[in-house]
């Protein structure tokens, strides 16, 4: 069980001078306790019985750790800052008090003419998911509370309508809140006599994402009873600099595995790696969905929206059906991307990291592309300031992360493989590692590496067993000619035309879901985007191409898939999936015990890959002590 660490905020750190006047005001010093996470229910914590019922019917049983400690010290009014690591549960550590604390309000004499909790975001995806949690909590609640969302690109009438029946909570940007201000839908002076909870989630991404001036906004008119929840995934001085800000005697909770690389790192994912050239990436991926050697859903990143495009057309010759997600679609479209993908309507998403990096690339290639000199001033397509899937998205049941393009940071490949392997159940991810990645490659796995296995030089990501070279080289001709007619004509066209589609949807999406805001069906995004079906060669594999091993690691892994009821194991965090659970233990997943060389039981990697991660079939060199669980 991890340990949970509640200390106080540390020194000043030189980044934050500006800040400390207004911190000597607000900050008037913290708890410092050290404990261990009792092994507690969520009765046992303190929540009121109308929440319980609401997680069960979620199928959601037990408080992870973070909730185990978050929840009780929220609910006596403690300014709290939570660190855990990304996946950990913290959205319900911070939602399921605030609600209670709203369930007993005092609704009084006097009428609000302002929330009384603001939970503030930094990104669009993530306004829409924390407002959809909220939103079905106070139904499956049954109680009398409003929640709306509000994005900073909306029109005045609309944030008035939405404001008028006086909500309790608003889910927000905080960019939001000014334009609030400025358009006359929201009064400083309101917000200072109503607001009782302020939530900043995601807190290390606020000011990154540029939302600091909106923050100094909000800052001066909090009022001093006002109980501040900082959630954050990482330390960074952004968050100290808005602890400083914003809070008043916080406690801050650390929740510490062994040592702090473990607390940032989500444990229950396995993490592989496939040595491959850049130009072999696309016959690499090729032969681990079309081989089925991976379980879905998939999640696959790339670094540019070019990439994406690419990708997705040429997955598409070969019959494999895939969405694309990215900064340049417009807002009802990503957010209902996300949905579809969410409820299962496909199962392979391509997608961008967070807008920063992605928007440094595309600017770099647009001031360099002699078309785009010549088209400048034509209105070029805008990535959205406030577009990020990275960070804080809960994609639903998500099996497998594959970073097809490495990331261009530790943070950023902690982050992507998040998205698999979140709360109590488990995923896989795999990178796809050419030589020029290699050097960003190395920093990522020593800095995973405790230092312990430094010495064992036994890797956290180790080669993916279950694609022999055999398998792979089958593929190879088909693999290459088809990316041959993948052009850099054909991918501008596809993007072009996805653009163009995804607006006229976009439009047609807000109208519908008004009506219908259930209503996930319409419109799929995982359309083909060449104008010719697939060819039958192409689509169906013969099976004399696919070597034994490699067939019954696919076999294998349908089984393990149908075993595991889809992706969760048991723990309370399987929803649906909850009368799967007798069959998810650890002892009936067969490929705990899958040696696709047939001879050894037990871990051990199976099907050969060199320890440089290329693939092999001498299985001597892949004895690793690693369990397989793809
Ligand atoms: N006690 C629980 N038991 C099982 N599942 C849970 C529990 N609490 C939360 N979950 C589920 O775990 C998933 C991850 O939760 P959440 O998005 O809150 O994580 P997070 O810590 O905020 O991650 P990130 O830092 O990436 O935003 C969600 O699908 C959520 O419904």
């Amino acid at each position: 069980m991890g340990k949970t660490k509640v200390k106080p905020v540390e020194d000043v750190n030189p980044e934050v001078e500006e800040v400390e006047k207004l911190e000597e005001q607000r900050d008037d010093g913290e708890d410092e306790v050290e404990q261990t996470e009792p092994d507690k229910s969520f009765e046992e914590l303190g929540l009121d019985s109308r929440l319980i019922r609401a997680l069960d019917k979620k199928g959601i049983e037990k408080p992870t750790p973070v909730q185990k400690i978050a929840i009780p010290i929220i609910l006596e009014g403690k300014d709290v800052v939570a660190r855990a690591k990304t996946g950990s549960g913290k959205t319900l550590a911070y939602l399921l008090p605030l609600l209670q604390k709203l369930f007993s309000a005092d609704s009084g004499s006097k009428k609000k003419l302002a929330p009384s909790a603001f939970i503030l975001v930094p990104s669009r995806e993530l306004c829409q998911q924390v407002f959809t949690e909220v939103a079905s909590l106070i139904e499956l609640c049954r109680v009398q509370l409003k929640a709306v969302q509000l994005t900073s690109s909306m029109p005045t009438s609309d944030m008035r309508n939405a404001l008028a029946g006086l909500p309790e909570i608003l889910v927000c940007t905080p960019a939001c809140i000014p334009k609030c201000f400025a358009a006359g839908v929201l009064e400083p002076s309101a917000i200072s006599d109503s607001l009782e909870i302020l939530v900043l989630d995601e807190a290390d991404l606020l000011l990154s994402y540029g939302y600091e001036d909106n923050l100094r906004s909000v800052t001066s008119i909090i009022p001093r009873k006002c109980q501040c929840l900082l959630m954050s995934a990482t330390t960074s001085s952004d968050v100290e600099k808005l602890k400083k800000l914003i809070l008043h005697n916080p406690t801050v909770l650390t929740l510490t595995e062994e040592n702090d690389k473990e607390e940032a790192v989500p444990s229950n994912v396995q993490q592989f790696w496939i040595s491959c050239s850049t130009q072999d990436k696309l016959l690499h991926i090729l032969a681990l969905l079309k081989l089925e050697v991976v379980q879905k859903k998939v999640l696959i990143f790339v670094n540019t929206i070019d990439m994406g495009f690419k990708l997705k057309l040429f997955l598409e010759k070969f019959g494999i059906k895939s969405a694309i997600l990215n900064g340049e679609l417009p807002q009802n479209s990503r957010l209902h991307i996300l949905e579809q993908f969410n409820a299962g309507l496909f199962d392979y998403l391509i997608a961008t990291d967070d807008n920063s990096q992605t928007k440094k690339k595309e600017e770099a290639k647009g001031e360099n592309s002699k078309e785009n000199k010549k088209k400048k001033g034509r209105g070029k397509p805008k990535l959205d300031a406030e577009f990020g899937v990275v960070r804080g998205i809960d994609f639903k049941k998500v099996h497998t992360v594959i970073n097809y393009d490495m990331p261009q940071s530790v943070t950023g490949y902690i982050h992507r493989i998040g998205r698999t392997g979140r709360a109590y159940s488990s995923g896989s991810s795999i990178s796809l590692v050419s030589t020029d990645e290699m050097e960003g490659f190395e920093k990522i796995k020593s800095f995973l590496a405790s230092d312990k296995d430094k010495d064992e030089d036994s890797d956290i990501i180790t080669p993916f067993p279950l694609l022999t070279e055999n398998a792979v080289e089958s593929l190879r001709y088909r693999a290459e000619d088809v990316a041959k007619s993948v052009t850099k004509v054909a991918i501008r066209e596809s993007r072009a035309q996805d653009l163009r589609n995804e607006i006229i949807n976009s439009e047609k999406l807000k109208a519908h879901f008004e009506a219908n805001p259930r209503d996930l069906d319409l419109l799929k995004h995982d359309k083909l985007l060449s104008k010719t079906a697939p060819a039958p060669h192409l689509r169906d594999l013969p099976e004399y191409l696919v070597d034994p091993k490699t067939q019954e690691a696919s076999k294998m892994v349908k089984l393990a898939r149908a075993a595991m009821g889809g992706s969760r194991r048991s723990g309370g965090g399987g929803g649906r999936n909850n009368n799967n659970k007798k069959r998810s233990r650890k002892g009936s997943d067969p490929l705990k015990t899958f040696n696709p060389n047939g001879s050894k039981r037990g871990h051990g990697g199976g099907i050969g890959q060199k320890k440089d991660g290329k693939g092999s079939n001498d299985d001597s060199t892949n004895q690793k002590k690693q369990k397989t669980t793809i």
